[in-house]
């Protein structure tokens, strides 16, 4: 696999026109699973998750995406399209390890890096886009519903599957969800934990276009982005927020709340055993691939 850099703190007004090579990327010591990039003629960021196997989201790698998003935002970026490196896998979501037999400590900032990654990506003044090209379960469903626009390549699954693991997906993943599919549509998926295959995903409305290709996916992504260029930025940015700043609110003054609730939750014997034997079956699977 290809070694992805990351770029931090590039002011895009700063960075010349260049013919030869489109994109920038510089890198930080402290990147471990995230590549961001510039391209220098569109302004357009590209986060692209990189934790194999399956970019499950832990502390880091969620660590890690916010700062991305913070850095496009900082550096007046045109857009920004989050992506994976896999060919397979969007992201598996959270990653379950971080809450099965968790340390104090450690999930409680692992929690927190969730709240704060969703608010940053949720509430961002530029535009967002998801190019799904790999499955996106639960956390990554979250991810793909915060942007504005979603592509996806054939044959994968997007959702909400938490009530299959034995947990719930907390009111701020729903309500992304509520923004692009029918309250009707969402109930009845949600609590029966269903994955939707690309091809339903398009048919509810839960993502906008369908492409065969990465390449093609990004470039549906960047057409979006560019839908916006006769657009008043700050005009745009004071829309979008009054659209999203009811669940951002929300979630800021139950931080806490949500957390506790989070902890109370999975801190259950009966869940912590769901959560393990749903994890055992994912090792077994595995195993026999
Ligand atoms: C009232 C309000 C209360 C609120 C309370 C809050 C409660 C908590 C809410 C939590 C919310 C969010 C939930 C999540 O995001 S949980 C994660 C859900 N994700 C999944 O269910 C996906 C599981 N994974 C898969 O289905 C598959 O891996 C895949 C994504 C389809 C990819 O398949 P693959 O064949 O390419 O890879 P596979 O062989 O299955 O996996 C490779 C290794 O990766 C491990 N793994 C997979 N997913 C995860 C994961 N999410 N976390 C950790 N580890 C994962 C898998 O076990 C394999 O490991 P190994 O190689 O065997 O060691």
């Amino acid at each position: 696999m290809n070694i992805i850099r990351t770029v931090r703190s590039v002011a895009f007004s700063s960075i010349p026109n260049r013919t030869l090579s489109t994109t920038r990327s510089l890198s930080t010591p402290s990147a471990q699973y995230t590549a961001f990039e510039v391209n220098d003629k569109t302004g357009i960021a590209t986060l692209t998750l990189n934790r194999p196997p399956v970019n499950s989201l832990n502390l880091e790698l969620l660590t890690e995406m916010r700062n991305c998003l913070k850095d496009a935002e900082t550096n007046k970026c045109k857009g920004l399209i989050i992506t994976s490196s896999s060919n397979s896998v969007f992201t598996a979501g959270l990653d379950l390890l971080e809450m099965y037999q968790p340390q104090d400590e450690r999930v409680k900032s692992f929690w927190t890096a969730l709240q704060s990654m969703w608010m940053e990506l949720y509430g961002s003044k530029i535009p967002t886009a998801a190019a799904i090209n790999g499955h996106a379960p639960a956390g990554g469903c979250l991810i793909a519903t915060a942007c504005e626009y979603r592509v996806m390549l054939p044959n994968f699954t997007i959702g909400l599957n938490e009530t299959l693991i034995g947990i719930v997906a907390p009111k701020w993943f729903v309500s992304a969800f509520l923004n692009v599919v029918p309250r009707r549509v969402a109930e009845q998926a949600i609590t029966q934990g269903k994955l939707f295959t690309t091809a339903e995903a398009h048919h509810v409305g839960l993502v906008d276009d369908v492409v065969n290709t990465k390449e093609e996916a990004i470039a549906k992504c960047e057409q979006f982005i560019a839908s916006f260029k006769n657009v008043n930025p700050y005009a745009r940015a004071l829309t979008k927020q009054q659209f999203r700043i009811k669940e951002l609110q929300e979630l800021e003054q139950q931080r806490e709340k949500d957390l506790q609730i989070f902890l109370g939750l999975i801190m259950q014997p009966s869940v912590q055993k769901a959560m393990g034997i749903y994890l055992e079956g994912l090792k077994k699977k595995s195993k026999k691939q």
